[in-house]
Order: C-alpha cells, then sequence, then structure tokens
C-alpha cells in the first residue's frame, strides 16, 4: 500500500512543469471518458488490433493502436508492417476538435490552436504493470504540441527535459480526465510512465488499467 499515491501527490504543484508544457485535472468528465471507452472497444475491433511495438528486441509492455498513421519505431507508415499490414482507421474529426480545443486552453494561443491538425492519435493501453521508459517523441518533422488524454487508472508521468532522461525532471499523476500538453520550448523533452496504480480509475468505466491517447501532427504529407 505505501506505493499508493495519497493526496499530497495528487496535488502536485503544476508550477514544477517547464515552459510549453501544462496539465489540467478532469478535463473530460465522466460521461465523455465512457464515451472514447467505447470508441477504443470499437477501434480495437480493427481491421488493425492493439499490439506491443519491438524496440531493440523487446516488446513494449502497453499494447497500442494507432490511428491516421501507424507508428513503428522511428517511422509513421500508412500501413501496419509489422502487425498484419493492414491500412489503419483515420484520426476522426471529434479529437482534432478536442485536440484543438486542448490546445486553446492549456496555451491561450488561438492561431496555434486554429491551425492545430493532429494527423495521427496513438492510444495505449497499460495493464498493471505497464510502464514506458524515458523518451522523447521525436518521430514527427512537426513542432506542433502533443496532445495526451488519460482513463483509467492513475498513473506517475515524469516529465523532464530537452537533454538527458535524468533530472530535472517532474513526477506527476496523470488521473482519469487529465489533459497533458507539451509544445513550444518542450515539445521534445523526454518522458515517460514510471508506475501505474491498479484499480485508481473510476469504478463505472468499462476498462481495466489504463488508456492514454496521444494526439501528434508528423508533418507528413499524404
Ligand atoms: O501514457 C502516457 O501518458 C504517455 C505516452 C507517451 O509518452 C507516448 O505515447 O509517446
Ligand atoms: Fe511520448
Amino acid at each position: 500500500m505505501t506505493d499508493q499515491p495519497t493526496l499530497f501527490d495528487l496535488h502536485s504543484p503544476a508550477s514544477d512543469l517547464p515552459d510549453g508544457a501544462h496539465h489540467r485535472s478532469a478535463w473530460l468528465d465522466i460521461a465523455q471518458q465512457r464515451w472514447i471507452v467505447a470508441q477504443y472497444a470499437a477501434w480495437a475491433k480493427g481491421p488493425v488490433p492493439p499490439h506491443s511495438p519491438v524496440i531493440h528486441g523487446h516488446p513494449m509492455s502497453v499494447s497500442m493502436l494507432c490511428l491516421g498513421w501507424h507508428w513503428t519505431p522511428g517511422r509513421y507508415t500508412r500501413r501496419a508492417v509489422d502487425v498484419n499490414n493492414a491500412p489503419v482507421l483515420p484520426v476522426p474529426d471529434w479529437l482534432v476538435d478536442l485536440g484543438r480545443r486542448a490546445v486553446a486552453e492549456t496555451t491561450g494561443d488561438a492561431a496555434l490552436a486554429a491551425s492545430y491538425t493532429p494527423d495521427v492519435a496513438l492510444v495505449n493501453h497499460y495493464p498493471d504493470t505497464a510502464k514506458m521508459g524515458m523518451h522523447r517523441d521525436a518521430d514527427e518533422r512537426s513542432d506542433a504540441p502533443v496532445v495526451s488524454l488519460s482513463i483509467g487508472d492513475t498513473c506517475r508521468f515524469r516529465f523532464g527535459n530537452a537533454e538527458t532522461r535524468n533530472r530535472p525532471y517532474t513526477d506527476l499523476w496523470l488521473a482519469s480526465g487529465d489533459l497533458f500538453v507539451f509544445g513550444g520550448p518542450a515539445r521534445r523533452n523526454y518522458h515517460g510512465v514510471t508506475k501505474v496504480y491498479p484499480n485508481t480509475g473510476p469504478y463505472d468505466l468499462e476498462i481495466h488499467g489504463r488508456l492514454n491517447i496521444t494526439l501528434r501532427q508528423t508533418g507528413k504529407k499524404g
């Protein structure tokens, strides 16, 4: 029990975050979260099922579902080259709209929000013991922000600096419905998920573990 987040931990000060990184708690209400879980169930039926990408010979502990473009380490392709070579589903318009609202509300930059057109969504499902090592989202040519939505179990999220996987970094807790946006000077900062806290999500969501959606703009043409 000692490694469960305490009430104090859950209110980690957002002011610790570097410029360009923003955290909004409970940004999605429970009805929106439930609806997104239902969309996930539909996406997971295919044509490309969730899969664990292999990095340096090791499968990731998360299972990933891609919309818009398929991600494999280092590149985006239209077909799921490492799964079944089927074309991935498009990014739905409601998700693009949600991304624009997220950018507008966190950055206050209306022009940036209006031009934000995420063409890929990576949907990661974290079972109880899954983690994601410190990495940079660096396979996109565009500097447009990354918008991240969390649903289900709470995780400990580590947001660091652009140079190394090590300190300085900020640990914060992403709970169900939370929004995290990183762009501008923080767009290439290292980040990762160091722990998921089992059974901490809303009891009435039809998902076990944690779901995270990141929206990105690849900068790729057609
Ligand atoms: O699960 C998260 O909160 C972060 C996911 C992430 O960093 C990624 O998909 O690149
Ligand atoms: Fe990432």
